[in-house]
């Protein structure tokens, strides 16, 4: 995961008292952990001005962490990183990465060692999002989409451009679609985001008969972060993404200069391109 925030606040061994462990006597009589959490924040104005408002209280994050470790109970150091991360992040919405290790150096292993940790990285990542519809309700599934979305924890719905109408593309879909884009900031990987999105289109009574053929809903990755990947699953950028006008013009609305991580131009530059 790239890091665009230099910026850093480091809590060193806290240490918590909690119950969790594989072994029945882990989870009852409990042991020590040690926690050290690099929180990525932009410290730079609150530093400038001196206020605490513009940062994270680190203080409330060390009692955050206690009670989170003191009130669950997971078998796993990884379930207590997992889980304590996700919540971190959710509470405290200015961090956008931490990188959280914890350490458990009475685990029972039955010989002598120093200690035993797991350290994860986790964040928030930057989506855009195309919209699209041609079918029913058109322009309620795209708004009921966006609604789901903003009630999602998971996601945060920065940007949302303007619906516009398009002519069907491909040649299968017949009628006119409604067409949009978003940005958005998620702590889902790219294939459960993509599983997230698959729920949105059934809700909205899509089905997969007909590839590019008319649907109520579709709603496709292009961007994730700077990620370039692909699987029989997924494709990020999406992979037809520079010939379809109906995606340009909405993410160019959104911001010109969003940036293609494989051909190495803004979206502005491959709609211009695409027009020609
Ligand atoms: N970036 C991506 N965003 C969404 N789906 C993707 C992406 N990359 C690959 N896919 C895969 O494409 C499959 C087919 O998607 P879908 O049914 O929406 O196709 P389509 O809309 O007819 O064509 P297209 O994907 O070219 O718009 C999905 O099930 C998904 O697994
Ligand atoms: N205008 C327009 N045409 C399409 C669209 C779309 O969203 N808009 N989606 C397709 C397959 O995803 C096929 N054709």
């Amino acid at each position: 995961m790239e890091n665009k925030y230099s910026d850093e606040i480091k809590i060193e061994n806290l240490e918590v008292f909690a119950h969790h462990g594989v072994y029945p006597e882990e989870t009852q009589n409990g042991q020590n952990f040690y926690i050290n959490a690099a929180l990525y924040i932009e410290t730079r104005k609150a530093g400038q001005k001196d206020d605490l408002l513009l940062s994270v209280n680190y203080g409330e994050v060390c009692h955050f962490m206690n009670d989170y470790m003191k009130s669950h109970t997971y078998k796993l150091i990884e379930s207590v990183a997992e889980n304590m991360a996700q919540e971190v992040l959710l509470s405290f919405p200015l961090i956008r990465e931490i990188k959280l290790e914890v350490r458990k150096p009475y685990a029972p292993v039955g010989l002598p060692f120093e200690s035993v940790s797991v350290k994860i990285r986790r964040g928030w990542h930057t989506i855009y999002l195309a919209l699209g519809s041609s079918m029913g309700k058109r322009e309620e599934y795209i708004e009921g989409a966006i609604a789901s979305m903003r009630e999602e924890p998971k996601i945060r719905v920065k940007r949302v451009s303007d619906i516009i109408r398009t002519a069907p593309y491909g040649g299968t879909a017949k009628e006119e679609f409604l067409n949009g884009a978003l940005e958005a900031e998620t702590l889902f990987t790219p294939e459960e985001l993509l599983d997230y999105l698959h729920t949105l289109e059934e809700n909205a009574g899509r089905e997969r008969t007909v590839h590019w053929g008319d649907r109520t809903l579709d709603l496709d990755i292009i961007f994730y972060d700077d990620i370039v990947m692909s699987t029989d699953k997924i494709t990020i950028p999406h992979k037809d993404m520079q010939n379809r006008d109906f995606v340009l013009v909405p993410l160019a609305q959104i911001d010109p200069y969003i940036w293609h991580p494989l051909r190495h131009k803004t979206v502005s530059a491959l709609l211009k391109e695409l027009q020609k």
